[in-house]
């Protein structure tokens, strides 16, 4: 069960700082969607995701959590209901694996056994294999598995609400990439509400249900899909934010399935020569693509050079995204084909198709801005 946090007029002045850290912030995070708070370094991003717990105390303005103000209960209850995972990790170094993951647990008095069976549960999800490491200390384990054991300890107790401050942030490039899809999947099976810190835009946008870019003392200057941001920033910061090739990164949040297909000649493996020329006389197509027994895609053949197939390179599916079309595309010169789930032919996607695809995006979002 996940619940909406709401933030309501949140102001935080430190101790001897002229300015507010956090001024003014309000904002609503949905029941069971992930918000990215995405905005520069010192902008208060932390400051406004600790006040949710209360490690940090809002000077002034509430917060609530499905509807309880968190002023009214007890600071470290309140914690115990909120799973926090931070770069680093943040593992206690003289513990082990299944200690650290069964810390709230057993601060909630969860028998011995029901731990020891929620920890190898949690390892489990995040792919660790229980047995290998469940007795291993932290500084036996990669940056990545570190990471990995951090989200599994935040989810032991099955918060509703998870608050992670740049979770991904100390590892590789593609290890944070296999953390990101991993937590998207562990995502669509729990459905809580998680409030996500980073100052990667990318990582916003692909983690992201909404995302809100803020500036400095957190001021909120948008609030929205990542869609609606790329292709409407509401102002030049965010835009400067945005980035370069914000068409571009659009790319990687539209599926092939979204797009509308087109056919190729096609022909069967062992079919005559003559046969694939005949097909292709007047179909306005040079290629011709070659299926196997199966309907499996396998090569293209030229009008003029028939006995001369050029194997299908990459292919994609449904479920790619336009990004990955667009790279088949490139590398296959044209079009790329695209598979269904037993890998048969099922269309092809060409440059056209992406580009309209981009362009009505932009139009949907311009509309909706009345701009
Ligand atoms: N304990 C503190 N006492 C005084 N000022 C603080 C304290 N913690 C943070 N600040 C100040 O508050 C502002 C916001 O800090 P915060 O850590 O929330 O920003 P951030 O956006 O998370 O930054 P980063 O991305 O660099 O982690 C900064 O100017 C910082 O110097």
């Amino acid at each position: 069960m996940a619940s909406e946090i709401e933030l309501i007029d949140v102001t935080k002045r430190y101790a001897g700082s002229s300015e507010p850290a956090v001024d003014s912030v309000s904002l609503t995070v949905p029941a069971g969607e992930i918000v990215v708070f995405v905005g520069p370094s010192g902008c208060g991003k932390t400051t406004t995701m600790r006040m949710i717990n209360r490690l940090i105390e809002p000077t002034s303005g509430r917060i609530t959590i499905g509807g309880t103000d968190t002023r009214s209960l007890d600071p470290d209850e309140l914690r115990r209901g909120i799973g926090y995972a931070i770069q680093q990790a943040g593992l206690f170094p003289h513990l082990t694996v299944a200690q650290n993951v069964g810390t709230v647990p057993g601060l909630l008095g969860w028998g011995k056994a029901r731990v020891a069976d929620r920890v190898d549960e949690m390892l489990d999800l995040v792919g660790l294999d229980p047995a290998d490491f469940r007795d291993r200390h932290p500084r036996q384990l990669s940056g990545g598995q570190q990471q990995r054991v951090g989200v599994a300890r935040a989810l032991a107790a099955d918060p509703p609400v998870l608050l992670m401050d740049e979770p991904f942030g100390a590892v590789d490039p593609i290890t944070r990439g296999n953390l990101q899809d991993e937590l998207m999947r562990l995502q669509a099976e729990l459905r809580k509400t998680i409030v996500f810190v980073t100052h990667d835009f990318d990582e916003a946008v692909k983690l992201g249900d909404r995302i809100a870019v803020l500036g400095t003392r957190s001021r909120v200057l948008q609030y929205d899909t990542p869609e609606a941001v790329l292709a409407n920033p509401a102002d030049d910061t965010v835009a400067g934010f945005v980035g370069a090739g914000a068409s571009l990164k659009q790319l990687t949040l539209r599926r092939v399935r979204e797009v509308e297909l087109s056919q190729a000649v096609t022909a069967s493996v062992g079919d005559e020569p003559a046969e694939v020329g005949r097909r292709l006389a007047g179909s306005g197509h040079e290629y011709a693509l070659l299926l196997d027994a199966r309907n499996r895609p396998v090569s293209w053949v030229h009008a003029r050079d028939p006995r001369q197939p050029r194997p299908v390179g990459d292919s994609v599916s449904l479920q790619s995204t336009l990004q990955d079309a667009l790279e088949a595309i490139l590398t296959e010169g044209g079009a790329a084909v695209v598979t269904g789930a037993r890998g048969e032919y099922v269309g092809v996607v060409e440059m056209d198709a992406v580009i309209g695809t981009v362009r009505k995006l932009r139009d949907e979002h311009a509309a909706e801005v009345g701009t």
